[in-house]
């Protein structure tokens, strides 16, 4: 009998539903299921039907979209970024360029600092149409949920400025925005010698931020220079009173023990782990506290030695990988070149990185019900590439192989023709 339904997606070559009952640990990370020669059917924003074409046949669609026999997934999530600020810090890469580390950028009052001025200098509206261009080219590298950091104001209107346009555009932009409160990214000028004065000022923050629901996480730079564990944990544990889920960004430079402390309090991810110890990836496989791995960063900061994924994985943690997109230490949106980086230096089996940008990445910013999985009854929140198999994308490096995304039932990208598919054939 005939089925109506609003979008059938037909021709698909390969499927990845990345159907998942829970975070994938470990070996697990191992698991993907592909389906040849399927159809996804999509009715009132909700995947209806993700399975094999020949069984596809009943249903009459307002639209149907041949998929060439490409690759078909989840919309992919990006669990980690700065996405509202003012400015931009081209001109630190000269810096870098001679040997100045990033922290010491950051100690002479540039870095984060520099940004910190610039996004207090803009208004709302200014930050707003900065941010919504950087999510438009998100949108077209296939992430369709995103994590968005606060962390540029450094006092209470700022950090509210920010949060509050991030509220604004997932209300406005087909993106959705996870919101997580830094305001303890960096010790601003004006309490260089108070930082504990300062963290007392961003605690005085939180109730309100909870009562206007702007921030579902709080975060913290748990760094050399910047807050050390004591401080973080003090912190970060009247978060967690207060009914916050915790984040850390963790052992990025200097192996301080953030990572232990993110196992420690329960945090939903601790992010970065450049220099997690033994022990701090033992703690992260106990806990249940996902890493999450920002390659970018490294990458972009010019560094030989990238985070133990390997060795997380092996000691059965669960990973994410994240763009880190921010205007210092990652100035990109292009989380597919990051999955390339997690094959090439953290050494990541394809199958590892899909968990990591769809279903783990989904569970570290609390949408695991809903993002990162095709299976019925879910948001249809769908990508189709314009590559053979899902092999290929981390393979490619450096170029966008989207095609078409879809959000929620509806298609918010569309590149047209499809290059990569018309050579592959
Ligand atoms: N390390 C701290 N925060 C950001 C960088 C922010 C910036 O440099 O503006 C990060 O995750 O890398
Ligand atoms: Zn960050």
């Amino acid at each position: 009998m005939t089925q109506k339904i609003d979008v059938l997606l037909t021709n698909i070559g390969q499927l990845l539903t990345m159907e998942s009952e829970g975070i994938r640990k470990g070996s697990e990370m191992k698991a993907i299921e592909v389906i040849e020669n399927a159809a996804l059917g999509i009715s009132d924003g909700k995947v209806v039907y993700a399975g094999k074409m020949e069984e596809a046949k009943d249903f009459k669609a307002d639209r149907t979209i041949d998929c060439e026999g490409g690759l078909v997934t989840p919309g992919l999530v990006d669990p980690h970024t700065h996405l509202v600020f003012g400015g931009s810090r081209e001109h630190e890469l000269a810096l870098k360029q001679q040997g100045v580390p990033y922290l010491e950028i950051l100690k002479r009052g540039g870095g984060i600092l520099s940004t910190v001025e610039a996004t207090r200098n803009a208004t709302a509206e200014e930050l707003s149409e900065k941010a919504s261009f950087h999510l438009d080219r998100m949108i077209s590298y296939g992430i369709t949920t995103v994590e968005a950091k606060s962390g540029y104001g450094l006092d209470r209107e700022t950090e509210l400025k920010q949060l509050r346009v991030a509220k604004k555009l997932n209300e406005q932009h087909p993106i959705d925005i996870v919101s997580t409160f830094l305001g303890a990214h960096a010790i601003p000028t004006t309490h260089k010698e108070e930082p504990d004065r300062f963290l007392a000022e961003m605690v005085d923050l939180l109730d309100e931020v909870k009562e206007e629901g702007l921030a579902e996480f709080v975060d913290i730079f748990t760094e050399t220079g910047v807050f050390t564990v004591e401080q973080s944990r003090r912190y970060l544990q009247k978060a967690k009173d207060k009914g916050f889920g915790l984040k850390i960004h963790a052992d990025e430079i200097d192996p301080l023990g953030g990572t232990e402390l993110a196992g420690e309090l329960g945090a939903a991810s601790a992010d970065h782990l450049v220099g997690a110890s033994d022990k701090g990836i033992k703690k992260l496989a106990e806990s249940g506290t996902i890493a999450s791995i920002l390659p970018g960063t490294t990458f972009y900061l010019g560094k030989d030695t990238y985070a133990r994924a390997r060795e997380m994985i092996e000691a059965g943690a669960a990973v994410t990988l994240a763009t880190d997109f921010n205007p210092g230490s990652s100035p990109t949106e292009n989380l597919q070149f990051i999955m390339s980086l997690a094959a090439l230096r953290l050494k990541m089996a394809p199958e590892e990185i899909w968990n990591a940008v769809t279903v783990n990445a989904a569970h570290a910013i609390g949408r695991g019900e809903e993002a990162g999985q095709l299976a019925v009854g879910r948001n249809a929140d769908v990508v189709i590439w314009d590559a053979p198999n899902y092999l290929y994308i981390p393979y490619h490096y450096g170029v966008n192989h989207v095609n078409t995304v879809i959000k929620k039932g509806k298609v918010v990208f569309e590149r047209g023709q499809s290059l990569e598919a018309v050579s592959l054939s």
